[in-house]
């Protein structure tokens, strides 16, 4: 196969020239003071509780099931190995002194109960991350969101509530009837707000999961858990998408109805926790709705996605998960996209397009014709070919025990187009060649201003081939179809966040912050410059940090 222009390459930088130019290796600032400090005596996973000033950090110890810590394994699969740390960060390159503010990552890092091992990627207690960068330094932080399903498995050793694949073991039949009739309330449910972070427009730093009970709120300077997000409406609902679209004034979910399929799309103004019903969408495909766990919006359009990959009752109440987890695949039912006018609530087109299967839509805009009127809806994700593998290769077993082999389902930039003239079908169509981003896209970012309208850019994870995950960051140009790339051997990065420069007018001004657990055990949070796809700089982290899922940006003194 031909190396695509601008393909990863071994090496620190896949593109760069002169990449270690003007690298100053920071390290004269020893860490702070942590918050609490490492102990080398191992205890377990999670231990059972005690008074928080005396409880210990958590540390793995090896377990009977599920993999862990062991020698071997790639530390992005490994549970954190304490349950907080606050300290300077040793920094090599140049921060760019204009990021002021701090970068928040959540994501499921902690797998295991003692020698019990988790079955899955998303299964893991929400670790979040903090990396605070400021004068040219950064300050790191971690800690475990006190979720009722995190504090709940500390203090029994076991899981206690439905969690993505993970359900409490059943002592008894009884018990097991007690657990079916709590699932209908959603009290089982987790809380664990492993998925998303986002500030909202009055400040608040939420968490986020699918479940609406999992919508926990965090002090982005401490990692606090503050306590519950609670919703005054009576929206009621038990799950929801778990990347609602957030503006300053605005926050807008999708609440998908599993008795009537359906989605129920809802907004809530910034400064309060109401959230008021827009519209339904009725679905047109069965047996349920399509999982929704995301979705894009446009300057005046909702658009609700209903995928082949269904959600499934039947799989929710199961004691064992099934292959597709709470999710049933049904091609048979249609792909479908709707959208949704904003204003008034109504289903402005309905269209039926080809099988597809995303977690992550890109962004959406509108396409107008020279009189101004908007003709059709662009929508793009991170499209995995209509294919449903992705969610077991995301089992931690797999993910553990990668031999060489390329088995990374192929996924590119899925481009919807949805006519609004009443024409019943819709296209998608890959918006560059796959090959570019080597065949791997997912966990995506744009520039926040460009959110429901036209853009050129998306950075993303894509592969360096062969590999079992994402294993390079990508930056897309819609407009001229190419991939920068960056990738570093043995390297597992998260979702490069995109942070634009205060004052930028360029869409692509501004940095994009990772999280790369590498190799060696060591994690660093990488800066590059988003422009240029060169590394700038990374602030390392004294020890190993898992994998993480999704990121938010909070400027210094954004709420003064
Ligand atoms: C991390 C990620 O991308 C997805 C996480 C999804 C989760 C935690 C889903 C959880 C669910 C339940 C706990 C029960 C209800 C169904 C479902 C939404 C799948
Ligand atoms: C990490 C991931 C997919 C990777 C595949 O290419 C999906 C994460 C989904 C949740 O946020
Ligand atoms: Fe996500």
């Amino acid at each position: 196969r031909p190396t695509p222009s601008g393909a990863a390459v071994p090496g620190r930088l896949a593109t760069s020239q002169g990449a270690n130019k003007g690298k100053r290796a920071v390290a004269a600032q020893p860490l702070a003071a942590s918050v609490v400090t490492e102990t080398p005596t191992p205890t377990p996973a999670i231990a059972p509780a005690a008074p928080p000033a005396a409880r210990p950090p958590v540390v793995d110890a090896p377990r009977r099931r599920g993999g862990g810590r062991g020698a071997g394994e790639h530390a992005a699969w490994k549970s954190v190995r304490q349950e907080r740390w606050e300290g300077a960060l040793e920094l090599e390159g140049e921060l760019p002194l204009w990021l002021d503010g701090t970068y928040l990552r959540n994501g499921p890092g902690l797998w295991n109960l003692g020698d019990y091992g988790f079955r899955h990627l998303f299964d893991g207690y929400a670790t979040l991350v903090r990396v605070s960068f400021r004068n040219g330094r950064a300050v790191g932080a971690h800690r475990q969101i006190e979720s009722e399903a995190y504090k709940a498995a500390r203090e029994h050793g076991k899981v206690c509530y439905r969690e993505f694949s993970e359900v409490p073991k059943s002592d008894s039949f009884l018990s097991y009837v007690g657990q079916l009739a709590s699932l209908f309330s959603g009290s089982s449910l987790t809380d664990n707000s492993n998925t998303g972070v986002v500030r909202l427009g009055d400040g608040r730093v939420l968490c986020l999961t699918e479940t609406i009970k999992g919508s926990i709120v965090v002090d982005p300077d401490t990692l606090d858990t503050l306590g519950k997000f609670e919703y005054t409406d009576n929206l009621g609902g038990l799950i929801h998408s778990a990347h609602p679209i957030v503006t300053d004034t605005e926050f807008w979910t999708l609440i998908p109805d599993l008795i009537r399929p359906g989605y129920s799309v809802v907004r809530m103004d910034a400064g309060t926790n109401e959230r008021r019903f827009v519209g339904r969408v009725d679905c047109r495909g069965g047996p349920a709705p399509g999982w929704v766990h995301s979705f894009p919006i446009t300057e005046h359009y909702v658009v609700v996605p209903e995928m082949p990959l269904r959600y499934c009752a039947r799989n929710l109440l199961r004691a064992e998960p099934t292959p597709l987890y709470k999710f049933e695949w049904h091609l048979e039912s249609g792909s479908y996209m709707h959208v949704m006018c904003k204003a008034s609530g109504k289903v402005v087109a309905s269209v039926e397009v080809p099988p597809y299967v995303t977690f992550h839509f890109i962004n959406a805009y509108e396409e107008v014709d020279e009189d101004g009127r908007v003709t059709a809806i662009v929508a793009d994700c991170c499209e995995h070919n209509a294919n449903t593998d992705i969610l077991d290769k995301l089992r931690l077993q797999n993910l553990r025990s990668f031999t060489g082999q390329d088995v990374l389902p192929d996924a590119r930039v899925g481009r919807f187009r949805i006519p609004l003239d009443g024409t019943p079908f819709g296209e998608l169509e890959p918006a560059l060649d796959p090959e570019e981003h080597g065949r791997g896209m997912d966990m995506c970012s744009i520039n926040p201003a460009h959110v429901g309208k036209e853009y050129r850019y998306a950075y993303a994870c894509g592969a360096h081939r062969p590999c079992n995950f994402p294993n390079t960051l990508t930056k897309i140009d819609l407009v001229e179809k190419t991939a920068k790339n960056w990738y570093e051997e043995g390297a597992v990065p998260s979702e490069p966040y995109f942070v634009p420069r205060p004052g930028a007018v360029e869409e692509d001004d501004g940095v994009a912050i990772s999280m790369v657990s590498a190799r060696d055990g060591s994690a660093y949070a990488l800066v590059l410059d988003a422009k240029t796809f060169q590394e700038l700089a990374r602030a390392k982290f004294p020890y190993a940090m898992p994998y993480g899922l999704h990121c938010c940006w909070v400027p210094r003194n954004s709420n003064a």
